[in-house]
C-alpha cells in the first residue's frame, strides 16, 4: 500500500520514502528511536470497521473531557491523561487511582476484539530487545490508551513536543534517551486533520512557550519536513520529542488513540502510558 500524503508537504513526503518504515518490527523501532527514520506509519493496521465503532463511542462517551491548557483546551480526550495531572498531588493521585479501571474500561469498548493499543503493547513487548511494559511512577501504574477526539473544524493541536520530564519528578522518569508517540486512528474526515512532523526538537525559547500554552504560532515555525493524512484504521509511531501538529479536520470528526513510550536504551524494556 502507498502512503496517503495530501497538503503542502507531499512531495517532500514523497522524495523521502526512506524516512518511513511500514512495519512495526525490532529493526523499524530501534531505527526510530536513533532517529534514523521519521516515522513508523504501518497503514490498516486495524479493521476500519471496529475502529469506527470505537470512535462513535469516544465520540459519545460519559468520561469526554478537554485537554487543560490554553492551546489544546479544544481537543477531547476520554479520560485522564498525564499531562492533565498538571503537578496537581491531587489529580496525580486520581490519575493513577483509576489508571487500571480506566485500562480495562477503554479495552472493553473495542470487545470482543482486541484493542488496538493492546495490539502496539504487545508488538512492543515482542519486538523491542529488552520487552515493554506499563509505566510506573512512584510505583503506581499509568493508565494508557487515551482517546482523543478532535472536533469539526474546531480542535487544533498547534506545532509543540512532549516529555514525561516536564510533566513528572518521579525517578522512573529519568534517564529517558527518547520519547514516541503511538498513534492509532480510528476515524479521519477525508479533508484535514493532517499530522505534521518536523524533524528537530524545540528551542529553548519555543520549549517555553510550549510550556506555558501547549503549542507554537504556525506562522513562526517554518514548514513541517512530512504532512501525513492518516486514514481510519492507520499506526503512526513517531518521536513525541521532536515538534509535531494536528491541522482541524473538516466537516467531521477525527478519533486517535495514544500511547506514549519512553526509551531509556535497547537493554531497558520500553515502557507506555498516557
Ligand atoms: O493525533 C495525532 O496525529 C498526533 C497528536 C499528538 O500531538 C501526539 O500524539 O502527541
Ligand atoms: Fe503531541
Amino acid at each position: 500500500m502507498t502512503s496517503t500524503v495530501s497538503g503542502p508537504g507531499a512531495d517532500v513526503v514523497a522524495a523521502a520514502a526512506g524516512d518511513f518504515a511500514r512495519e512495526l518490527t525490532r529493526d523499524s523501532l530501534l531505527r526510530l528511536a536513533r532517529r534514523e527514520i521519521a516515522a513508523v506509519h504501518v497503514p490498516g493496521f486495524c479493521d476500519r470497521r471496529i475502529a469506527a465503532e470505537a470512535a462513535g463511542k469516544a465520540v459519545r462517551h460519559k468520561a469526554l473531557g478537554n485537554y487543560h491548557k490554553k492551546y489544546t483546551s479544544t481537543v477531547g480526550r476520554v479520560h485522564l491523561p498525564h499531562i492533565d495531572t498538571a503537578w496537581n498531588p491531587e489529580l496525580t493521585a486520581e490519575y493513577h487511582d483509576v489508571a487500571l479501571a480506566s485500562i480495562q474500561e477503554v479495552r472493553a469498548l473495542f470487545a470482543p476484539y482486541l484493542s488496538p493499543v493492546d495490539h502496539v503493547r504487545l508488538l512492543l513487548q515482542e519486538c523491542w530487545p529488552a520487552g515493554a511494559e506499563l509505566l510506573r511512577l512512584r510505583g503506581r501504574p499509568c493508565f494508557v490508551g487515551a482517546l482523543r477526539v478532535f472536533r469539526p473544524d474546531t480542535s487544533v493541536f498547534l506545532p509543540h513536543n512532549d516529555r514525561i520530564e516536564q510533566e513528572t519528578d518521579a525517578p522512573e522518569a529519568a534517564g529517558v534517551t527518547e520519547q514516541l508517540v503511538a498513534n492509532i486512528y480510528l476515524q479521519v474526515p477525508e479533508e484535514g486533520g493532517d499530522l505534521q512532523l518536523w524533524r528537530r526538537e524545540p528551542t529553548h525559547a519555543e520549549s517555553r512557550t510550549i510550556l506555558e500554552v501547549e503549542g507554537l504560532d504556525p506562522a513562526t515555525v517554518e514548514p513541517p519536513d512530512h504532512v501525513i493524512h492518516p486514514q481510519a484504521g492507520d499506526l503512526i509511531v513517531f518521536s513525541s520529542r521532536m515538534l509535531h501538529a494536528v491541522t482541524p479536520a473538516r466537516g467531521g470528526h477525527r478519533v486517535g488513540m495514544a500511547a506514549f513510550i519512553a526509551c531509556k536504551g535497547p537493554d531497558e524494556p520500553l515502557r507506555y502510558w498516557s
